[in-house]
């Protein structure tokens, strides 16, 4: 089976990385241009895990003008607001066989994939799995090896054989996949991780394993998940796990799975871009609103996010500097208008 990643930053590159060590062909495509000039010129990407051991891997990469590999299966990773860009630019070479598979944060993309792909071709789905994009070409796998793992789901809920030959390439790769036949479920159930996890690591700049340890840590996460689930309960949508057995899936993966992961939210703060927060808690707020329900804690939440997106990128000093010459402004006019 040949597989294309398309949007070939940190998860894109572990998943395709892993697939291709494992013996499958797979061509990546990115349209961010520092990553694609940075892997050509280097032959490869740069590998690490937790940090150690880093080697050169290499990979194919294009943009997606200049690609036309015929995949049989389309890994499809970016930011969901990068995502219809992406699409339009990859349209060329989508055919009528190929199939989509997706394992993006939160909501809003599947909507997008099926403008190219019908249901019966979508496999959507949740990676819990950390990896850092260190700079363009330098990616860190977070976690041992083997650590990690991906829940799939067919947008039908009808497995067919390629889906079941995906999931024998995945066990290959040693992703730990799982497939269910809920996919508004599996989907929904780590929005409503993400929603803990990563947005409260976000606003105070931790990693996963601090976040864990804080006395607060617990009622702040069955506060947000309560909400959640009452919301997804409105919609009639079924989730994998009970509320409490959510909470111990944020205690297990925050603990022993990726203690030292920032985020992906962290990450796109720290790297001055938008974060994904209105795909995410802000989701669950506008579904809840559909059926009358304020997850109002959500909404707050997703408002602090954007908070702290302005206040990191805002200028002190020239704030400062401004107000100094206003008010210099104002004491000038003032003593001109008493002479
Ligand atoms: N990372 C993770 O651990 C996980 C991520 N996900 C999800 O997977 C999807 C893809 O996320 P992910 O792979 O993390 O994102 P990427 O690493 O692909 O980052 C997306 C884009 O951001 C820009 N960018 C990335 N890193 C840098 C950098 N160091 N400096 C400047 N620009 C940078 C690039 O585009 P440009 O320059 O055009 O802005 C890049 O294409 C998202 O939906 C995410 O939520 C899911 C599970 C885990
Ligand atoms: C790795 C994990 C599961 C942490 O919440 C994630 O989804 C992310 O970093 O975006």
């Amino acid at each position: 089976m040949k597989y294309a990643v398309l949007g070939s930053g940190a998860m894109g590159l572990r998943l395709g990385v892993l697939l291709q060590e494992a013996g499958f062909d797979v061509d990546f495509v990115d349209t961010w241009e520092k990553q694609v000039e940075t892997i050509r010129s280097q032959r490869g990407v740069y590998v690490s895990r937790d940090g150690q051991h880093k080697r050169l891997v290499p990979v194919n990469v294009y943009y997606p003008e200049e690609y036309n590999g015929q995949a049989d299966v389309l890994i499809v990773f970016t930011k969901q607001y990068m995502l219809a860009d992406l699409l339009e630019r990859c349209a060329h070479f989508f055919n009528d066989k190929q199939y989509a598979l997706t394992c993006m944060n939160g909501m809003g993309h599947i909507e997008k994939l099926n403008q190219y792909f019908p249901s019966d071709r979508v496999i959507g789905g949740t990676a819990m799995i950390g990896t850092v994009l260190n700079q363009a070409g330098d990616v860190d796998f977070i976690g041992q090896k083997g650590a990690g793992s991906v829940n799939l789901a067919n947008q039908t809920e009808q497995p067919d054989e390629m889906t079941h030959q995906i999931i024998s390439d995945f066990k290959t790769a040693g992703l730990n996949p799982t497939l269910t036949d809920n996919f508004t479920g599996t989907l929904m159930a780590k929005v409503v991780f993400n929603s803990v996890v990563n947005t409260l690591c976000t606003m105070f700049k931790v990693r996963m394993g601090e976040f864990i340890q804080a006395p607060t840590t617990r009622a702040l996460s069955v506060q947000l998940i309560d909400e959640a689930y009452d919301v997804c309960e409105r919609a009639g949508i079924k989730l994998l796990t009970s509320r409490q057995e959510e909470w111990q899936q944020v205690v297990t993966v925050s603990q022993t799975g990726n203690p030292l992961h920032f985020p992906s939210m962290y990450q796109d703060l720290s790297n001055g871009r938008e974060t994904e927060v209105d795909y995410i808690n802000g989701y669950i707020y506008d579904l809840g609103k559909k059926y009358n329900y304020e997850a109002s804690t959500h909404n707050f939440l997703r408002n602090l996010v954007h908070l702290t997106e302005f206040t990191d990128k805002f200028d002190v000093n020239g704030f400062i500097n401004q107000v100094l010459e206003d008010d210099k402004a104002s004491e000038q006019k003032a003593a001109a208008v008493s002479q």
